[in-house]
């Protein structure tokens, strides 16, 4: 399970400080695949960031199945995977280098790594370029070894932040082949992306960031009857022209904010 309780973080003091995340409280159980959305700026990354152990909150904590990132950060980053489209690979070490390599980072002792190595290069088509250097590789080919490795110490919970950004049709499925997987998996999940249509059809439960704050939460049906719009697109227009003063929608289809 993912915890996040009343995580913050600001950049900077006084006047100028930047208040990135101001107070984000969410669960994602088993099993269970959470969009965490937002428009540019909203503060996913800086939350995602927190979540990881790469940087401290402010105040707040989050925890991953029991354990808490402000006291054992390292206890968190055995227990989560990550998938980021600006994760690079080291370009001088091959695949097959790339899920030993993590592995070993892991702790995962080497006979069974290299079982798993097998399976999910199997899985996720790898073999032809095993042995080949990651410099080389397509970005669709980088994207597959990055889902490698990112499940290569079957890590409870996993974040996915803009896992689908510029692959094309086949490589977007094989992105969402992969989340049906973490949920069969029982895999807590929180997926980032500004790809709202996807987000809609593979994420279980929403949470609307907008200011470092979450301004909505809840199935899509849940959004749907709490919004008066169909979509996350409507949803979030609404939201952005909300704060400009742009709105036009009456009072009642706006958005109605979390308490
Ligand atoms: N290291 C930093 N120093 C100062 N400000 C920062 C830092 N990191 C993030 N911010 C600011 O915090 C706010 C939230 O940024 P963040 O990257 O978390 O947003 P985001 O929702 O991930 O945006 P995007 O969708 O564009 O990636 C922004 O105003 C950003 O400029």
């Amino acid at each position: 399970m993912i915890e996040l309780r009343d995580l913050k973080r600001s950049f900077g003091q006084g006047a100028t400080a930047v208040h990135a995340v101001r107070g984000l409280s969410l669960r994602v159980e088993p099993g269970e695949v959470y969009g965490l959305m937002g428009p540019n700026g909203a503060g996913k990354t800086t939350a995602l960031r927190m979540v990881l152990g790469l940087l401290r909150p402010t105040s707040g904590d989050a925890v991953i199945d029991g354990v808490s990132v402000t006291d054992d950060p390292d206890g968190v980053k055995r227990r989560i995977g990550l998938v980021s489209a600006s994760a690079g690979l080291y370009p001088w070490l091959t695949p097959r280098e790339t899920l030993r390599f993590f592995a070993d980072l892991y702790g995962v002792p080497s006979q069974e790594a290299a079982q798993r190595a097998a399976h999910l290069a199997e899985r996720f088509g790898l073999t032809e370029f095993l042995d080949r250097r990651c410099a080389g590789l397509s970005t669709g080919q980088t994207q597959r070894v990055n889902l490698a490795r990112a499940v290569m110490h079957q890590p409870p919970a996993m974040l996915l932040d803009e896992p689908t950004r510029g692959l094309d049709v086949v490589g977007s499925q094989r992105v969402f082949e992969f989340v049906r997987d973490l949920r069969e998996q029982q895999r807590a999940v929180i997926l980032c992306t500004h790809r709202l249509a996807e987000a809609e059809r593979f994420c279980d439960r929403f949470g609307l960031l907008h200011h470092g704050t979450l301004r909505h939460e809840g199935t899509l049906d849940e959004l749907q009857a709490a919004t008066g719009r169909e979509t996350l697109t409507e949803m979030f227009v609404d939201l952005l022209s909300e704060e400009e003063g742009l709105a036009e929608a009456p009072t009642a289809t706006r958005l109605q904010a979390i308490p």
